[in-house]
């Protein structure tokens, strides 16, 4: 007997959500954030499974309020109060050890934090202490972990002249003598000047203006390359992470709609919802205030409508989409969907032509 497509589509996403333990470096399973509300239990992440590979770029994509922070967050086990974080995020460190990081007690998170897996927050420049210039900013960093300062500031120096920074003058300088693209670059190096294997970046960009958001993905790039790094960058900014990631997981309702390789992610998304974003940007070269917004509402997340959470929205729902979650398919080895139609897509709702991709 042939495979029938159910057989193949289940093997093909053990083999997507399985590869062996030793590329993946955060393995998420079950991942879910909630806050219980007068109104309700809010599921600002909801069961969502994802392995991040070693040395990968992965772009995270979604609009405003898709749980795109809550990820990042959970990642890292630093959920704010009261907020409840479920499901397991393991940790393979680079000498083969398994860590559950949201069993860690506080002492080895706060070390796995910032020497394992750091992150960069969304609006992290303005914490810079404006009294201290940024050579005791990364003074402070070491010597809070027990690193050599004059080591570490050698590694700083190193990572400034990576980001194309005048490093002796930088470290001299205080927080307001710098430009923000300028400082974004120095919270990077900061994030890095502990080795992590892991950086987690959450809109790095999004106060900058466009060339130096260009200038930062190019870098960002760089140092993925000479410090075997993995990141995680999370942004709303579709256009910009394509230059950037190996692998875009959309986010839609708390949970991923369709994850895989960037190329394929753009010339052959298989979600409607991420079909809508590609046809509301006018050009992937363009910025995002071009991007036309997507018609509906995002949802609530006390209320997230039953079946497919983007039924509500989505111009191809039937009534199963309605009733029946759909289950993560495999399209391809590399590129996985949620969606009962996925097969019909390419009738239903063409891609725009004339976008460069
Ligand atoms: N402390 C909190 N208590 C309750 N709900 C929260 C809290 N923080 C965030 N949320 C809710 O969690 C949901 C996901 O928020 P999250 O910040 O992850 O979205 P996001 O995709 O990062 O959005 P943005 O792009 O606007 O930053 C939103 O509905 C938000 O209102």
């Amino acid at each position: 007997m042939s495979n029938s497509p159910t057989t193949e589509v289940a093997t093909a996403v053990d083999a997507a959500t399985n590869p062996s333990a030793d590329d993946v470096i955060l393995e998420c399973r079950n991942l879910s954030v909630s806050f219980e509300m007068d109104r309700g239990t809010s599921r600002v992440l909801h069961d969502v499974d994802i392995d991040i590979r070693r040395g990968e770029i992965l772009g995270i994509v979604g609009e405003s309020g898709s749980g795109k922070s809550m990820f990042a967050s959970a990642l890292l086990n630093a959920v704010v109060e009261p907020g409840r974080t479920d499901g397991t995020v393991t940790y393979h460190s680079p000498d083969d050890e398994s860590v559950d990081v949201l069993e860690l007690e506080k002492g080895p998170l706060r070390t796995l934090r910032w020497e394992e897996i750091s992150m960069v927050f969304q609006g992290a420049m303005s914490s810079f202490n404006p009294t201290m210039d940024f050579r005791e900013h990364f003074v402070e960093t070491l010597e809070a972990h027990d690193y050599d300062v004059a080591a570490g500031l050698e590694r700083a120096k190193e990572l400034l002249a990576d980001l194309y920074l005048d490093s002796d003058r930088v470290l001299d300088s205080y927080p307001h003598e710098l430009s923000g693209g300028m400082k974004q670059r120095v919270l990077i190096a900061l994030s890095l000047v502990l080795e992590p294997e892991v950086l987690v970046m959450d809109e790095p960009t999004a106060a900058l203006d466009l060339l130096m958001q260009r200038s930062i993905i190019s870098l960002l790039s760089e140092l993925r390359d000479k410090y075997d790094l993995t990141m995680v960058f999370i942004t709303h900014d579709l256009p910009l992470v394509t230059k950037l990631a190996d692998r875009i997981g959309v986010l839609y309702a708390f949970e991923f709609a369709e994850v895989g390789d960037t190329t394929e992610m753009v010339r052959d998304p298989k979600h409607p919802y991420t079909r809508a974003l590609l046809n509301a940007t006018p050009n992937l070269d363009a910025p995002l205030s071009e991007m036309r917004p997507i018609a509906g509402a995002a949802p609530d997340p006390v209320a997230v409508p039953a079946g497919c959470p983007y039924h509500e929205r989505c111009p191809m729902a039937t009534p199963e989409c309605e009733d029946v979650k759909p289950p993560m398919e495999s399209v391809t080895k590399t590129h996985e969907v949620a969606c009962h139609h996925w097969l019909d897509i390419d009738d239903e709702i063409p891609l725009s032509t004339g976008v460069e991709r």
